[in-house]
């Protein structure tokens, strides 16, 4: 499947920066066009695979290339300003060649959490072809006004894109590891798990040896119910038959040679299994899904149509959904068999629920904290006797 990729503020352009990267990698042709838009020049500098044409700065005459220091209101508002800026650093894009639009933005903060709603209301007036967005939440530790802009961040999102596929920081920081560190790891996880789902919709000519290629539409059609999205992803390493059988010669491991179908079965269907059950991209019950689409990515050799279909009726299961596509990504040269799970339009989501009560009570903190913020200061400027008078 091929995406027109538009990161927004720090978190959304470093991810399109990584996504542009494993794209390279990986040879998967997901990435059509990347552009990143940012209201901090300091943070576009640091983007490495995004050509510096395509890096938009925006609200100069505003922010001076400061940020907007968590201010989403301000994001929103200079967003809207220089919408135009941003809609022309998209004009190249061959539209007719790309399958949808994915904006990428950290909820957390100011100028992605305020500028990709409006990005994506644009976009959807302009183009027929869906507008994806992700949207990556703050972890908890980040404190109350990143949990306030991303809860408000994620209602008007969620409105104006055609789907929102969720990432939840707080899910995957490891405590004790440095945020940039941490970061690094985590943006990599993304990219693979995305990769692998958006890469199954854009297989080459190695497609007749695949036994049910995952098309794009399929990607579109489970999508298409709105709402909020979120991926699993489980792999493991096998001998891959054009590495000459080096890897069984040192471990005793099987080649694709005499691969018995029922442990190839197994496999798939265990795969699937570990990628539903483990850690998704934002935790929600399985049951509360109303689409989903399973990938399982790897040598053609290992790629059972069996373990497939066992795989998707136990995901028919349960989900309690009767919707679930799933499919095969040969992937000739990889080492590894990987099983990728997008559960669309999910809405048992505890997380959620929890960002907005933490949300609220930020909200209300703020706000009191403001309506005493005049007499508290009175009362410390003010003598008690009130004598003093000031100079002018
Ligand atoms: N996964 C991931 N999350 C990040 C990364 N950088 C920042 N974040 C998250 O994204 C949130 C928003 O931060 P930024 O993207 O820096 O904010 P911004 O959109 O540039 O807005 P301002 O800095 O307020 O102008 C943070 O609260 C973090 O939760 C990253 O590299 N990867």
């Amino acid at each position: 499947m091929k995406l027109a990729m538009i990161g927004f503020g720090q978190a959304g352009g470093k991810i399109v920066d990584k996504f542009v990267e494993y794209d390279q990698r990986h040879g998967s042709d997901i990435v059509r066009s990347a552009v990143a838009v940012n209201t901090a020049e300091a943070d576009l500098m640091g983007l490495n695979h995004i050509p510096s044409s395509k890096q938009i700065l925006i609200g100069q005459l505003s922010v001076k290339g400061h940020g907007v220091g968590a201010d989403p209101d301000l994001g929103r508002e200079i967003a809207e300003e220089n919408i135009d800026e941003i809609q022309n650093a998209l004009n190249d894009v061959p539209v007719h060649e790309i399958d949808a639009f994915l904006i990428v933005a950290g909820l957390g903060g100011g100028t992605g959490s305020g500028g990709a709603p409006v990005l994506a209301n644009r976009l959807k007036q302009i183009h027929t072809e869906p507008v994806y967005g992700l949207g990556v939440l703050p972890g908890s530790e980040e404190g109350g006004i990143y949990t306030l802009n991303a809860a408000r961040s994620f209602q008007t999102f969620v409105r104006e894109v055609d789907n929102l596929l969720v990432f939840d920081n707080d899910a995957w920081q490891k405590t004790g590891e440095s945020v940039q560190g941490g970061y690094e790891e985590i943006n990599e996880a993304i990219a693979t798990r995305f990769g692998v789902l958006f890469g199954a919709g854009e297989v080459g000519d190695d497609s007749e040896v695949a036994e049910s290629v995952v098309d794009s539409s399929e990607i579109i059609n489970t999508l298409s119910s709105g709402g909020v999205s979120t991926v699993g992803y489980a792999s493991e390493s096998v001998e891959n038959p054009s590495s000459g059988g080096l890897l069984s010669r040192l471990t005793g491991q099987s080649t694709a040679d005499d691969l018995d179908t029922a442990s190839t079965t197994n496999r798939v269907t265990s795969l699937v299994r570990k990628a539903a059950l483990g850690r998704l991209t934002l935790p929600a019950e399985l049951e509360g899904t109303e689409r989903a689409l399973l990938v399982v990515a790897g040598p053609p050799q290992y790629l059972n149509r069996k373990g497939i279909e066992r795989g998707r009726k136990w995901v028919e299961g349960q989900t309690d959904s009767m919707e679930v596509r799933g499919g095969d990504y040969p992937l000739m040269d990889s080492g590894k068999v990987a099983s990728v799970i997008l559960l669309s339009g999910v809405y048992k989501i505890d997380r959620i629920n929890e960002l907005q009560q933490i949300a609220n009570e930020a909200k209300e903190n703020i706000d009191s904290i403001r309506d005493e913020s005049e007499e508290n200061l009175n009362e410390l400027v003010n003598d008690d006797e009130d004598e003093l008078e000031s100079l002018f």
